[in-house]
């Protein structure tokens, strides 16, 4: 049985002891012990100590302030993570998950007034400081009667700071993947250092984590970083492994490092928690921020990654580039692969952007080829339609289905990321193939922009972003908070590492955002009655455990905030699957039920309130709208809008035709080595630049297409 250490208010300790004595039989054991750790900051002078906190060993399942989180926010919290945890509750129905402070361990640190009070340009600011209790809810969209839930610290100055500015002693590291604005992140972190709070000691760790411990630290000034945000890529460099905590925090410690500032995706933020974890255990005067990083979009909490705009608006060029070329060609094929190896944030946005593209495939909505509803079924009706189609795909779309005919090597990249098989190459050939069974004439075109895609500098609103990261990160550092920064709703906020490294973001392809999509293109959803039918089944059993919860609750009062969450994780996801005509149903990847905030989460908060439990991973009929192509008793037609009011092209026009051209173009930008086995992609933004570049466009009889 799992226990771990909780800090509890003082007012709640009798009655957790009580709690910790009466699950004894559970594993829960008391254990207290007595180190009182103040946990905000309280104005000038010494922090206060807002509680009497004590450390209590108890099963996390029994102790109902855990719980409280669990019920108002959908994560789930890791037993390992429940140590490190801090929460404060207010009325109805707050939470503050709180991020941990130096003086949680070193309760007797002094603390210095923040410099930027004499600060030219920032002295003038009206309330420049932020109050210490501002908080950030987690959820914005809310009901008449719905509890607060959670809450964030909010980021930004504090009127006193726990570091001299001649003894602080800043590094800053990249890890993982590259992403458009990382060196922008590192100018602003070192001038921001420099020009608010004088910090001039600060030094940049070369290549990932193992820089560490393996190279020397690189001195950094303004004048140094003056110009690299106009660059691609990270002037530090970058690596993915060669995480060892303890190497890295001797080295930290030998270098008398007192703040570390860790720009990296979810396994980057992992290791940084990891790295406070060893910090607080040696009792070190030392702060850790993390900035999430990652060109996927996929870091939960957060409302968006810097770079993702950058990333989908270079993405749009890739695609302007397909439409161009399908276009161009009798029966054209356009195919773009974008990265997304988990979620599909980049394919859908750089998809909705563009509206040029006819089907975009994605991890989260598991496809099939063959069939009724299947992608051939719907790329013959298209190059009959419009004479030309546009596809979509993020990376680590369809891998169960290629898997199948490719024997996947099971191989991983230095930090344990599993390598993923080249859908983009898979699918031309498969496209290619199924043409040619149908002695169907046509050419396929298909671009890999990925790397091109991410080795960009960020754009101007990429920039502001980054700027805004890295002063929030500074700020919070300098107070003596260790964290992860991220916008919440807008507002910067200082998030626990485990609340950012426990769950990923994902599409939700029951969110209204991925309608919108289906809507926008007009594909098949790929669902199946089956699935349907198991999503029924699943709601039911959700609606059924809920209803023992309920009962449950009525008879033993805890401080539950909300329902949401707690059933969603018991609740079954729906794991739609392919006809039994296509072969072994693909392990589908499921609506991710842990999401926190996705850039779609309001939509979710709708559903909620129309009763579709989305949290749970469920869907029903009454709540999915039938959806075009689907194979299911919808009808297999769109219906009637203004884009798809074309006069569908008679069927024999493809089935006389006997010539083929199967002329399949792998294009490679320069750098871009994407063979079978192994691959990433991404994508991109913005508008569709208006590419109508075929010289067939608007001639069709019938078609009066808006997209073509
Ligand atoms: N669970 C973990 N604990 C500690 N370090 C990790 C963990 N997962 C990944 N890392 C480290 O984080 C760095 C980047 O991780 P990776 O997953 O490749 O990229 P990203 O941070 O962008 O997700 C690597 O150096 C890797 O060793
Ligand atoms: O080829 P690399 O450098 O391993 O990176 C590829 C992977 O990185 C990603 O871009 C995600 O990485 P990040 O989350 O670190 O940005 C994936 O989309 C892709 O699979
Ligand atoms: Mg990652």
């Amino acid at each position: 049985m799992a226990s771990s250490h909780i800090i509890l208010p003082k007012e709640e300790e009798e009655e957790a002891a009580a709690a910790a004595v009466a699950e004894v039989g559970l594993g829960a054991a008391v254990e207290a012990d007595h180190d009182h750790r103040p946990y905000q900051e309280q104005g000038p002078g010494k922090a206060a100590l807002p509680f009497s906190a004590t450390c209590v060993r108890i099963s996390r399942d029994s102790y109902p302030n855990l719980r409280a989180l669990r019920n108002a926010s959908t994560m789930t919290l890791h037993d390992d993570d429940a140590a490190f945890v801090k929460l404060e509750e207010g009325d109805y129905g707050y939470v503050l998950d709180d991020v941990p402070h130096l003086t949680d361990y070193l309760p007797d640190l002094p603390t210095f007034p923040n410099p930027l009070q004499d600060h030219p340009a920032y002295s003038t600011v009206k309330q420049y400081f932020v109050n210490a209790d501002d908080t950030v809810p987690e959820k914005v969209v809310v009901q008449k009667n719905s509890p607060r839930g959670v809450h964030f610290r909010r980021a930004g100055p504090r009127q006193r700071v726990y570091f001299e500015s001649e003894e602080a002693k800043a590094c800053i590291v990249t890890c993982g993947g590259l992403c458009p604005g990382l060196n922008t992140v590192i100018r602003e972190l070192v001038c921001g250092l420099s020009h608010m709070y004088n910090v001039s000691n600060v030094f940049g760790i070369q290549n990932g984590y193992k820089g560490f411990y393996s190279s020397n630290y690189l001195p950094m000034t303004p004048k140094s970083v003056n110009d690299i945000h106009k660059r691609g890529g990270t002037v530090l460099g970058t690596s993915r492994g060669g995480h060892d905590t303890k190497k890295i925090v001797d080295n930290i410690q030998d270098r008398g490092i007192n703040q570390v500032f860790i720009i990296g995706g979810d396994g980057t933020q992992k290791g940084a928690y990891e790295i406070y974890k060893e910090i607080r255990r040696r009792g070190l005067q030392v702060a850790v921020a993390g900035i999430p990083k990652t060109i996927d979009n996929d870091i939960a909490v957060i409302d968006k990654s810097f770079g993702f705009d950058t990333a989908v608006e270079e993405a749009q060029r890739a695609i302007n580039a397909a439409h161009v070329e399908a276009s161009s060609a009798e029966n054209g094929i356009g195919l773009v692969k974008l990265m997304g190896r988990y979620s599909g944030f980049i394919a859908m946005y750089a998809t909705l952007a563009s509206r040029d593209v006819d089907c975009c495939l994605i991890p989260e909505s598991p496809f099939y080829l063959e069939g009724e509803g299947g992608l051939f079924e719907y790329i013959d009706r298209r190059l009959k339609e419009n004479n030309h189609t546009v596809i979509v795909v993020a990376e680590g779309a369809g891998q169960d289905l290629i898997a199948q005919s490719i024997p996947a090597a099971d191989q991983q990249d230095a930090s344990g990321n599993k390598l993923l098989l080249d859908v983009g190459l898979w699918l031309t050939h498969k496209i290619k193939d199924y043409c040619k069974s149908k002695k169907m004439e046509m050419t396929i075109k298909y671009i890999d922009p990925t790397y091109m895609i991410r080795a960009i500098p960020s754009n101007a609103s990429d920039n502001v972003y980054c700027t805004l990261l890295a002063h929030s990160a500074i700020h919070g550092a300098m107070a003596g908070y260790s964290f992860t920064v991220g916008m919440v709703n807008g507002r910067h906020a200082y998030i626990p590492f485990h609340r950012v490294t426990s769950t990923r973001n994902k599409v939700r392809i029951t969110d209204r955002m991925w309608a919108r999509l289906l809507s926008s293109t007009n594909q098949p959803s790929f669902l199946s009655q089956k699935d349907i039918d198991a999503a029924r089944e699943a709601d039911k059993a959700a609606n059924r455990m809920k209803s023992r919860e309920d009962a449950k609750k009525q008879s033993t009062p805890v401080l539950a905030n909300g329902t949401d969450g707690v059933e969603a994780q018991l609740a079954a996801p729906i794991l739609p699957q392919q006809p039994a005509t296509d072969g072994p149903v693909p392990q589908p990847a499921r609506p991710d039920v842990n999401n926190a905030t996705a850039p779609d989460a309001g939509d979710q908060e709708e559903a909620r309130t129309t009763g579709t439990d989305v949290a749970g991973g469920t869907l029903t009929q009454a709540e999915v709208k039938p959806t075009p192509g689907t194979n299911v008793s919808w009808p297999t037609t769109p219906p009637d809008t203004p884009e798809r009011d074309v006069a569908p092209a008679p069927r024999t026009e493809h089935a006389q035709a006997t010539e083929m051209e199967l002329d399949v173009d792998t294009a490679r930008p320069e750098g871009c080595t994407t063979p079978p086995p192994v691959q990433d992609s991404e994508g991109s933004d913005t508008q569709s630049a208006d590419c109508r570049g075929s010289p067939m466009h608007g001639m069709q009889a019938g078609a009066s297409v808006k997209r073509d």
